[in-house]
Parts: C-alpha cells; structure tokens; sequence
C-alpha cells in the first residue's frame, strides 16, 4: 500500500495532492461546525453540555463538571511522578531558552522638538489554549502553548480539552498544565470548546485570543470564530515534507515520514529526492517499520491518501517544490543541510541534518510545534511569544509642533472631504 505513495517526477500531481488536502475548507465540514458554533454562542453551557455528550461521550452532571478541580491536578501530578515531571520540567527549560528572545519591549522615540512616538506592547488579557485530545494524548501542546504565553505576560489562560466519557483529563495533561504554571482547565474541546471560548458562556470566559492546533473541526471553527475572537494560525493535521539527497539514511528517512503520519488520518507526509534509489529504499523502510507501529492503521491512510515520493532534477528544484508546498515540518536531510537554509522560504518549522529530527523539535528541541498547515506557512508563523502581545502606537505633540503640520494636515483633510478632521486643528490655534 506505501507504493502507491511514488509518483515519480510528477510534481504537479503531488502538488495537487498537498494542496487538495485544505479540507478544512470543505462545505460539509464549514457547515457542521457552523452549526455546533451558532448553538453554542445561542445556547451557552447548555448546548455546550450537549455536544461534549455527543462528539465525545463525556456527560458531565452539571457545569461545575466542566472545571478540572485542583486536586485533580495535585493527584494527577502524584501519579505521575518525579520521572516525567523532571522531563516536563526541561522542555521548559529548552522553550524558555528559545523563546525569551522573542519577548518584545515598548520603545520610544524622543524627538529634539519635543515630540515623543512609540509603541506600548501589553499582553493580551485572556486567552485560551487548545491541547488536542482526540486521538492522542500532548502534553507536549500544553508547554508549546503555556510557555510563549508566560514569557508574554497573559494574566488569564486557560486551557480547553475534550475528555472521553469518563470525564477525565489525562494525567500527563494535567501534570503539564501544572509545570507550565495554568491552573484554570476545561473539559471542553473540539468545535464546541472553541466556540465557548469565543463566545463566553456562563463558566467559560470570553476569551481574546484561542491558540493551539486540533483537528480539522477544532481548525475551521478557529477560522470561523475569527474575528468575535483573534487566533494564532490554522494549525491543523499534521505535515512533514523531507528534502533528501543520495547521501541519506532510508531507514531515518522512513521513520520521520511516518512520525507525522500517525498523527491523524488527514497527516501528510512527503519525501523530495533527487535519488530515485532512496525512493525504492524508502518504500521498503516503510514497510519493514510500520508493522510495528500501534497506529498502523493511521499510518497506512494518510499516507496512502496525502503521502508520496517526488524526483527532483537537483536540490535547488527540491526546494522550489517544498517552497511551493510550504510544509509545516521541513527535514533537510542532504550532505550539507545547513547550506540549504537561504534556499528555504516557506516553512513552518525546519529540521537541519539527521541529528535533528522532526520528532524533537515536537517534544525538547527548544522550537514551538504549534505550527502552520496546509501551505499557510507562506504567511503563518510558528507559535511564538509575538502571538500573545499587541502593540499600540502613541505619539506626543507640543502646541509649537503642531502648529508646524496644521496646514498640511488641514489640507490632506480637505481633500478627503472630511472637514470635521480640519476643524480638530483649526479649533486649537483659533483666539477665543
Ligand atoms: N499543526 C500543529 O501544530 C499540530 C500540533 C499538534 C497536533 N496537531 C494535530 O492536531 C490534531 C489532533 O486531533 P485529535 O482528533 O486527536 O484531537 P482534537 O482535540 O483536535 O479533536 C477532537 C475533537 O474533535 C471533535 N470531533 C470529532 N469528530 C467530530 C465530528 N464528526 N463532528 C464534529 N466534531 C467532531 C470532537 O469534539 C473531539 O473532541 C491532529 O490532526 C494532529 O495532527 C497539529
Ligand atoms: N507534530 C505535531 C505538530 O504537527 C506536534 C506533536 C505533539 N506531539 C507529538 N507531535
Ligand atoms: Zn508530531
């Protein structure tokens, strides 16, 4: 079945098969999740009790339900033990490390003429972070989101994240949520969490901004709650593309193509290639590997459907295809992949060398995961400090200054035709 995923030399074809992968967009999809979002912001806690029951099966009592208690939090942390907090403890160390750099601050222009312009950065008030659960489990998506937030300054966060009918939020969720330092959860998530989030229901505040990826629904109800709130990015099924030489490794190329794979059954995985050997090598990898994988299955579709294999004429071809693809994960794997780097212009986030899989970089590498799909990475960014501040301008005039622009400024109006704009200098130079 992996065979299938080579089409040798047609690029047009995998393009097609990448970009034809936008379902988010789909009618069908649009409307479903349109639905679950007007009921919610219609129907509030009701209607979001309703769809928990029905997408996951979780039938909470009453709202209180909704709220992961503290000493779910302090129990889950006990379970889980000194052993993964220790490792949760130096992602965060490592997203520290990368992410201070990213804090911006205000800065100012003091003019000799008195006049002062600048930019105040203020964090942005609440915001709620989605952490997937639906087929798997990521704690690691609490700390992608959590960290960036606190270096940011967000007073309120919070987490939303579907549970199954036990009505239970994962111990390493909860243990996560407790080392990134957010104490506020909800056992909401899908369509429905993140239209609460929008809207605002009785035990659900407003949020200003969601961040954080999901499925395709979590993904077009972020779209088309735009706007009522602000979101980070479509950060939607997951996608890898590696750009390899005849110098790599088949066996490591294999493995990281199916590391995106078994993300979700709409995952993309795609090898670039100028050796056509290592495509053959590649498929056998394949499936000498994933046989032993549990999630097998996922696997086996997603790349069947959204996988393939393309042979480019050189790597600068190779790139100008992953360029076009704007992939969220981009492995270099060739003799000299740091070289590459000025070659690449769209991508999430890239993988330079086969010491630096994708899969670290979704867990300790230091880099944030939450990341762009479905070829927005040509204007998205990986999740990032930038998401979870705003910058508002300000500037200071003396009279004497002002006086030096009224004219101008007076005239720009008037050719506006906005003569009220004219009126607001004129008044103030006018004798009483
Ligand atoms: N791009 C990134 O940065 C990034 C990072 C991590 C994970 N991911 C992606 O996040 C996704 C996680 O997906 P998941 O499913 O495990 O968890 P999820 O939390 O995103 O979605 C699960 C929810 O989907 C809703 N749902 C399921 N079927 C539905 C239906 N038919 N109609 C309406 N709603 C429905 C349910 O409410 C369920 O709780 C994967 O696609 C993975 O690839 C992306
Ligand atoms: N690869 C995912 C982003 O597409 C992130 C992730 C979390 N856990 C494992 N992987
Ligand atoms: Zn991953």
């Amino acid at each position: 079945m992996l065979k299938r995923m080579t089409f040798k030399g047609n690029l047009k074809e995998i393009e097609t098969k990448l970009h034809g992968r936008k379902t988010e967009i789909s009618a069908e999809v649009n409307k479903s999740v349109l639905d679950i979002i007007t009921n919610v912001a219609n129907g509030g806690d009701k209607a979001l009790l309703e769809y928990c029951a029905k997408f996951d099966g979780f039938k909470p009592e009453s709202t209180a339900d909704l709220i992961v208690t503290k000493q779910e939090i302090m129990d889950a942390v006990t379970r889980i033990g000194p052993d993964f907090i220790r490792i949760l403890e130096r992602t965060k160390e490592q997203l520290i490390t990368y992410h201070k750099n990213q804090v911006e601050k205000s800065w100012a222009i003091y003019k000799e003429d008195g006049v002062i312009l600048g930019s105040k950065v203020t964090p942005i008030d609440t915001v709620a972070l989605y952490v997937p659960g639906g087929t798997a489990t990521y704690p690691s998506t609490v700390m992608m989101n959590a960290i960036p937030a606190k270096l940011a300054g967000v007073k309120h966060l919070y987490i939303i994240t579907p549970v199954k009918a036990d009505g239970k939020v994962s111990d390493v969720i909860l243990a996560a949520a407790y080392v990134a330092g957010i104490e506020t959860i909800y056992k909401a998530g899908g369509a429905q969490g993140v239209a609460a989030a929008a809207y605002g229901t009785k035990t659900i505040k407003k949020a200003d901004k969601i961040v954080g990826p999901g499925n395709i629904f979590v993904a077009t109800a972020k779209k088309l709650c735009y706007g009522v709130v602000d979101i980070d990015m479509i950060a939607g099924p997951s996608e890898i593309l590696i750009v390899a030489d005849e110098t790599a490794n088949p066996k490591y190329v294999a493995a990281d193509l199916m590391s995106q794979a078994e993300h979700d059954r709409l995952a993309s995985a795609i090898l670039i290639t100028t050796s056509e050997k290592l495509i053959d090598e590649v498929d056998q990898e394949l499936e000498r590997q994933v046989v032993s994988l549990p999630r097998e299955d996922i696997i086996r579709e997603s790349i069947k459907n959204y996988g393939g294999a393309v042979l480019a004429d050189d790597l600068k071809h190779a790139f100008e295809v992953s360029n076009d693809l704007a992939p969220e994960h981009l492995e270099v794997l060739t003799a000299n992949p740091i070289e590459a780097l000025p070659l690449i212009t769209n991508a999430g986030s890239i993988f330079l060398g086969e010491y630096s899989p994708e899969p670290l970089g979704d867990y300790m590498s230091g880099t944030n995961h939450v990341l762009p799909t479905g070829g927005t990475a040509k204007f998205y960014s990986a999740l990032g400090v930038y998401d979870f501040i705003k910058h508002s301008a300000y500037s200071y005039y003396p009279k004497e200054v002002l006086a030096t622009f009224k004219d101008d400024v007076m005239t720009f109006a008037h050719k506006e035709g906005l003569d009220a704009h004219a009126n607001s200098l004129k008044v103030r130079f006018e004798e009483d």
